[in-house]
């Protein structure tokens, strides 16, 4: 299974979600954010940090970079795409994913391990979890408070697009959603942090299910 981390400015999981899916047995390739093509891989993965410094909005900056383009075409061709936390913004930013981040209630900068419901298991990303299983994983954001407007979110859950659920609501995300999943469900945007979550050593292995579902999934299609 072949993966682009997309590295922009101001990412500072890019090499974590390189490690991560590595780890899992996907090859890597790192994309520069000036870069007009990907190349032809099976997943593109757009990592945390603070792209551009978060000015302006986050994730709004690098939404307008050549190399999201390019991952708008991978997308376009059901190519699959997985944000995490900036990466996420990205994605709600360049229109792949709905909604929006916005700043958390409480106005904190939140840096914890947080409980999770894993909301469906109907995706490549989220096959490794039982549906309704509770994992904890890292979060850290200042911009994770989800929100969509009342029609967006009841479409989000007729259809099953809801990927993961805060257990306690600490940011004011709508719905306690923490991540959602495009209409082919090959996108998949999450705040919390899996790539921070794949070595014991460093404190929990709970990301390691998402890592390796997807890269079963894709080295099977
Ligand atoms: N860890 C991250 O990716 C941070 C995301 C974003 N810059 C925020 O603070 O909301």
């Amino acid at each position: 299974m072949r993966a682009a981390v997309i590295v922009f400015p101001g990412s500072n999981c890019d090499r974590d979600m390189a490690v991560a899916l590595r780890a899992a047995g996907a090859d890597v390739t790192m994309v520069w954010h000036k870069d007009a093509e990907i190349g032809n891989v099976d997943l593109v993965a757009v990592p945390g940090g603070f792209s551009f410094g978060d000015y302006l909005r986050c994730g709004a900056i690098a939404a307008q970079s050549p190399v999201c383009g390019a991952l708008r075409r991978h997308v376009d061709r059901g190519g699959y795409a997985l944000g995490v936390c900036n990466g996420f913004q990205v994605l709600t930013e360049t229109g792949l994913l709905p909604g929006a981040l916005m700043r958390n209630a409480g106005l904190k900068f939140v840096c914890r391990s947080v409980a999770l419901t894993v909301a469906t298991a109907d995706s490549a990303f989220t096959r490794g979890y039982a549906a309704g299983e509770s994992i904890a994983l890292p979060v850290a954001h200042h911009d994770g408070a989800y929100t969509a407007d009342d029609a967006t979110l009841a479409h989000l859950r007729d259809t099953d697009l809801i990927a993961f659920t805060y257990g306690s609501n600490f940011n004011g995300s709508r719905a306690d959603i923490a991540g959602v999943l495009s209409e082919n469900r090959r996108v998949l945007g999450m705040m919390p942090h899996p790539e921070r979550a794949v070595d014991a050593a460093t404190g929990s292995t709970a990301g390691v299910a998402l890592f390796q579902g997807l890269v079963r999934q894709l080295a099977d299609a």
